[in-house]
């Protein structure tokens, strides 16, 4: 399971437009239905316009009507590993619960798993807005 969703990032990854950075990313979120939702970094050149890998594979699994995430992949063309950014973990935590869990990969495949709260500690949580 873990290896099918390493090899989906790593997979997107491929399919990165990062003319810029020239750093890409892929990205996959298994959703609770089962199913694998991918993404990648995709630039722009004027360049805050260009959103993340995560991002990209979480607009993915919402246009297919899921709201929950189980598990995320995450791969880095140029990193050893690469722990999603700060907006990126605000986002996954829209979507994610106690149990959700983050793989960070190298190449070769998983080589460490995260927890969100791990990623994202004591994080903006409000009943006020729902
Ligand atoms: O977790 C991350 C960190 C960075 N990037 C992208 C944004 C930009 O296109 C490039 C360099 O920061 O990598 C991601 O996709 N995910
Ligand atoms: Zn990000």
């Amino acid at each position: 399971m873990e290896k099918e969703l390493f090899e989906a990032a790593r997979d997107a990854m491929a399919k990165a437009h990062a003319p810029y950075s020239k750093f890409p990313v892929g990205a996959a979120i298994r959703a609770e239905d089962g199913k694998i939702y991918t993404g990648a970094n995709i630039e722009n050149l004027s360049f805050p316009e260009g959103w993340c890998a995560e991002t990209t594979a979480i607009s993915h699994m919402v246009m297919a009507g899921q709201r929950k995430i189980m598990e995320v992949a995450v791969i880095a063309e140029k990193l050893a590993l690469c722990p999603p950014c700060g907006g990126c973990r605000q986002r996954l935590a829209e979507f994610s619960g106690a149990s959700t869990r983050i793989f960070l990969c190298d190449e070769t495949g998983v080589k460490k798993t995260l927890a969100l709260s791990d990623l994202l500690p004591h994080s903006f949580e409000t009943e006020i807005l729902g």
